[in-house]
């Protein structure tokens, strides 16, 4: 990977079939060794995307004990405002580590699917989203980005099917109704360089089938690892989101793609590194209950798959207790 790889979704969305499978080709490359790339022409509105971007902004802006009004009501819970010192994205790798240097507001799908009754699902994923009375657009800008970051991520689904060569369709079974996550995060401002070993992020791999980020234009600090074990700086692509795959998505692959290792970094004082820094990061997952087996495009002839089955929900709510301070 010498630059950052970027795929057009305008142009796989009109292209013919002949051309959607040679992008998904190339995407299927991407996935193979590193999972990160960018999106341009993603189709969602700059307004919507700015219309979440500073009611986060201003959210971040005001005092902590105002924002603790939305706090969630205790250590595990996942959604609400998360303070500094709630979370530890290295301690999902078994890698005690200080707190990332953070916070965060998250929230859950915006409906429930009818007739639910699983206690764990109530009581996980679907528990309430906890909403600031401040600022007072914040729930309407917040509603109107996870829906369209929903669809987008469907969208995405398609093309990551036809790099698996499979039907286009063939992942709208499983993501009907997504339990998705989506998190705000604001990385404050800081005096002077932090100890050593304590990051913005601790590194980590996602969890879910695809995350898709959106850094602050301009700002440094997203580094991913690569397969030679050193550490690579994801640049911001302007107008584009970066796009990862998560764990479910390399197990139901089989390994065929990779969920690779990142982080966040303070980076030098001279190149902005103690500076606040904000991010929008949505973690797609599939359904609750769908049941993640190794994808049939997967396995050559003949071959074992290298993991049980799992369901989505269980599987996804192992993993996030895991980070909890
Ligand atoms: O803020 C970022 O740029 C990335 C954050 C991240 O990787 C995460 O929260 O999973
Ligand atoms: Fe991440």
């Amino acid at each position: 990977m010498s630059s950052f790889p970027v795929i057009d979704l305008a142009a796989f969305e009109a292209a013919d079939p002949e051309k959607k499978r040679q992008m998904g080709r190339e995407v299927d490359l991407i996935c193979r060794a590193s999972g990160f790339l960018a999106v341009k022409n993603h189709g969602m509105p700059d307004e919507v995307i700015n219309g979440v971007w500073t009611q986060a902004h201003d959210f971040f802006d005001l005092p902590y004990d105002a924002k603790d009004k939305s706090k969630a009501p205790f250590p595990g819970y996942p959604y609400g405002y998360l303070g500094p010192g709630a979370e530890a994205l290295a301690k999902s790798k078994g890698v005690d580590s200080p707190p990332d240097l953070k916070e965060s507001f998250n929230g859950g799908p915006l409906t429930m699917p009818p007739g639910l009754t699983d206690e764990e699902a109530l009581a996980f994923c679907y528990a309430a989203t906890i909403w600031p009375d401040d600022p007072k657009g914040f729930r309407p800008a917040w509603e109107a980005y996870y829906s369209s970051v929903t669809d987008l991520a469907a969208r995405i689904m398609r093309v990551f099917a036809v790099a698996l060569e499979l039907p286009e369709d063939y992942f709208q079974s499983y993501i009907g109704a997504p339990i998705s996550a989506l998190r705000a995060l604001n990385y404050p401002e800081l005096d002077a360089p932090p100890p050593e070993g304590q990051l913005r992020a601790g590194a980590h791999t996602d969890y879910g089938s695809l995350t898709i980020l959106l850094p602050q234009p301009g700002s440094k600090g997203l580094e991913i690892m690569t397969p030679e074990g050193a550490w690579r700086e994801v640049p911001p692509v302007d107008g584009a989101f970066v796009i990862n795959i998560g764990d479910l998505m390399a197990r139901w692959t089989n390994d065929r793609w990779v969920s690779t290792l990142h982080r966040v970094v303070n980076v030098s004082p001279e190149e902005g590194g103690l500076k606040r820094r904000q991010s929008l990061a949505f973690f797609h997952q599939p359904d609750w209950f769908a049941s993640i087996e190794t994808l049939p495009s997967c396995l050559a002839e003949g071959e074992a798959a290298k993991y049980e089955p799992v369901l989505s929900g269980p599987y996804l709510m192992g993993k996030f207790k895991k980070t909890v301070m």
